[in-house]
């Protein structure tokens, strides 16, 4: 049971089986089995009888711990101490107040580590000291001046429920979103040489140029933790190997453990990896595998809120992105262009898989390129509306210092006050950023 980052107002409960999280229709399915079965017995038609369920009390974090601690040990193999392989090293890890203490005293240091430093290791609901979320700006911030204070090799942050991870590389760089990615896709494709990386289409281009350049193969998909190893899950099944799912929030799932998105194994990849690197007398730490990533010059997020009636919030949502696609697809924005691969909003390094059996869509998403009068493209705006709020989030970035600007000025004059939406979305921050 988990609200993750959100407010604990917000909890719910994540199912998983031996094959991993269920789908949104499976999810789906048990909800409607459960409707059903409160409808009956409401009405006295039973479903509430039957044998009393068997509780039954197991030790799941202790195992889940020892598994963790097995793959480091086996996978370092120390040749002077096998069961201490981290002797030597200091990590620092910040839960923000999850549940993400376990890994400092139950995997850590059992394996060697010296921890000191650590921050908000106890669990606390109301979140004392910052939202537990790797892309959460304060977490990033206090973990790099732990790291840096206590000369430590390796920061980590957790959510709340540790699905999600970031890390701080010895120097005190924040290792999130675009640059997670591209340190588990280096491990990874040396594993693995030409797999393919999923990601959600907000991925910056030069994490696409880190991937092919490592040989790899990079399919921009859906926003939606779930829809990215979906997606995944789907290459494999299609033949083509994919060996990479993460979402820029930090989301990330493997192959090699069962397509889960479980933060602590990655990062339990990044130890390995900085283990090895020492054990090879390779310098610069973990955070010198990515150091050819170019980042993008700008990127920026604003969040239009659907004003009116809760209830139409949902159908507004959809109307503004389909506006939007309808624009672009009727040469009503100049210099605009789709990013259009089947069921992917994508452009470069896309696989084009058969798209057999197109998966539901749970929401619309679009994202399109923009080049300016003398064809040079200047970025991408990714349009969506929010998973858990009524908005519209509109993600853009470019590779030239003003680009962003550029994009949301054409945006703003040639479809947000043209098209009608502004009738119902608020456009105020795309509004003061333009001017
Ligand atoms: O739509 P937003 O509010 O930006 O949230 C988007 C996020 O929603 C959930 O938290 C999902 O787990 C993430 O995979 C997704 O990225």
């Amino acid at each position: 049971m988990t609200a993750s980052h959100l407010p604990y107002t917000r909890n719910g409960l994540k199912f998983f089986t031996k094959r991993g999280g269920l789908t949104s229709a499976e999810v789906e399915a048990i909800c409607d089995r459960a409707a059903g079965k409160y409808v009956a017995k409401k009405m006295g038609l039973g479903g509430g009888g039957g044998m009393p369920p068997v509780v039954m009390r197991v030790d799941l974090m202790s195992a889940y711990a020892q598994h963790l601690r097995d793959i480091i040990k086996e996978r370092v193999a120390h040749p002077t101490h096998y069961d201490t392989p981290l002797k030597g090293f200091k990590v620092i890890v910040n839960a923000g107040n999850g549940c993400g203490g376990f890994f400092t005293w139950d995997v850590l240091e059992k394996l060697g580590a010296d921890t000191t430093g650590s921050l908000h290791l106890e669990p606390d609901g109301t979140f004392p000291n910052h939202m537990p979320n790797p892309e959460d700006a304060t977490a990033m911030s206090l973990t790099r001046g732990a790291v840096l204070a206590h000369g430590a090799d390796l920061g980590v942050v957790f959510d709340t429920d540790v699905d999600r991870s970031g890390v701080v590389d010895d120097a005190g760089a924040a290792i999130n979103g675009d640059r997670l990615i591209a340190l588990i896709s280096a491990i990874v494709l040396a594993e693995h040489p030409g797999t393919t990386v999923v990601t959600d289409a907000r991925a910056g281009d030069g994490l696409t140029r880190f991937v092919e350049a490592r040989g790899g193969r990079h399919c921009l998909y859906r926003v939606g933790y779930r829809n990215v190893i979906d997606k995944g899950v789907q290459l494999n099944a299609d033949g083509v190997e994919t060996h990479v799912m993460m979402e820029t929030t930090g989301h990330g799932a493997l192959k090699e453990n069962h397509f889960l998105d479980d933060g602590a194994y990655m990062v339990v990849k990044i130890i390995i990896e900085m283990v090895r690197m020492r054990l090879a007398g390779i310098e610069g730490g973990v955070g010198s595998l990515i150091k050819d990533l170019e980042e993008p010059a700008e990127s920026v997020l604003f969040r239009m809120d659907i004003v009116g009636e809760p209830k139409d919030a949902k159908q507004r949502g959809v109307q503004a992105v389909e506006t939007f696609k309808k624009y672009i697809e009727e040469g009503k924005l100049n210099g605009w262009e789709l990013d259009d691969c089947g069921d992917c909003s994508v452009d470069q390094g896309c696989l084009v898989d058969n798209n057999d059996q197109p998966i539901d869509v749970d929401a619309y998403m679009y994202r399109a390129k923009f080049h300016d009068e003398s064809q040079k493209r200047l970025g991408w705006v990714h349009i969506r509306q929010s998973v858990h709020n009524p908005n519209i989030a509109l993600n853009m970035q470019s590779c030239i210092p003003g680009g962003c600007k550029s994009m949301a000025t054409s945006l703003f004059d040639g479809f947000l006050l043209t098209s009608g939406v502004n009738e119902f979305l608020d456009i105020s921050q795309v509004q003061n950023f333009v001017e």
